[in-house]
């Protein structure tokens, strides 16, 4: 198991540099980036953005204990760039790239493979549930998200899969997490009581999805919640995030942990 984790690693780094290495680059942690969604921070010794500061001076602890972005996604350049056009076209309604989804659905699948010890160990436990966060235009399983969630390695554990309800308000504009933008019914909600539960999704933007969802589920007595998606998307249209965007260079690297700090946990 272990040599065959580390072949697996090494062959997995191989071909997303070759696939993803030109457009993607890891999120990094550390002075002047968020604690939470890996965003610039904007000075090194400020910890959250105003975004995850703001929301969580709101909410609390009713917010995800972990989010986990892999990559950043360099949104809104001119001409679009190459990472902004693989996390639209996986789940373009109108012509999806089935390249562009088997691309994400492997960086999940090494991530979790490779990384899944380190996420557990950063969060406390490892995850008993899984879900996704619900689309706003596509409901429940029909979304290519379902590919993503499907893709997560599961390391021996037995994880129960749960689907959150979207409600009306999923169609605000206003991107902003709230606790009633989805719900649960009470047989789903007895299944995550006291549970840690994984939420996929493919992008983190405001958290407005993913934090909303991570509401939900706490409010129904989620022990923990760990967010993990594709990648934080950095909008070029903003200073600090351009900056960001410039300052990281280096191509993905499948075999750096995406949170935590110091030596990778997977078994070498
Ligand atoms: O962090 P946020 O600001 O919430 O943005 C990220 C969310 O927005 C997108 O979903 P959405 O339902 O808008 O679009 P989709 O139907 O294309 O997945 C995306 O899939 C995330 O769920």
């Amino acid at each position: 198991m272990t040599s065959s984790l580390a072949e697996f690693s090494e062959q997995a780094r191989a071909y997303l540099f070759s696939q993803v290495g030109d457009c993607f680059t890891n999120t990094s942690r550390g002075p002047g980036r968020c604690l939470v969604c890996t965003g610039p921070t904007g000075i090194a010794e400020v910890q959250l953005c105003g975004q995850c500061s703001r929301q969580r001076a709101e909410f609390g602890v009713g917010l995800a204990d972990l989010v986990v972005p892999l990559a950043y996604v360099r949104g809104w350049m001119t001409p679009q760039h190459q990472s902004e056009h693989l996390v639209r076209r996986y789940k373009s309604p109108v012509q999806p790239s089935r390249w562009c989804a088997e691309l994400l659905q492997f960086m999940i699948h090494a991530a979790s493979a490779i990384h899944g010890p380190c996420i557990a160990a950063a969060a406390g436990s490892w995850w008993q549930v899984m879900t996704i966060v619900p689309s706003a235009t596509r409901l429940g399983a029909d979304h290519p998200v379902v590919g993503l969630a499907q893709q997560v390695f599961e390391h021996g554990n037995n994880v129960d899969r749960v689907l959150l309800t979207p409600t009306e308000h999923i169609a605000s504009t206003d991107r902003h997490p709230r606790r009633d933008m989805f719900t649960l019914s009470p047989e789903v909600a007895a299944r995550v009581r006291g549970r840690h539960v994984l939420v996929i999704d493919d992008t983190y933007v405001s958290g407005s999805r993913s934090q909303s969802a991570a509401l939900t589920l706490k409010t129904a007595g989620a022990q923990r919640v760990t967010v993990l998606c594709v990648a934080r998307w950095l909008s070029y249209r903003w200073d600090d995030h351009w900056r960001l965007i410039e300052s990281v260079l280096a191509p993905y690297d499948a075999l750096i942990r995406p949170v935590g700090s110091g030596p990778c946990l997977a078994p070498r």
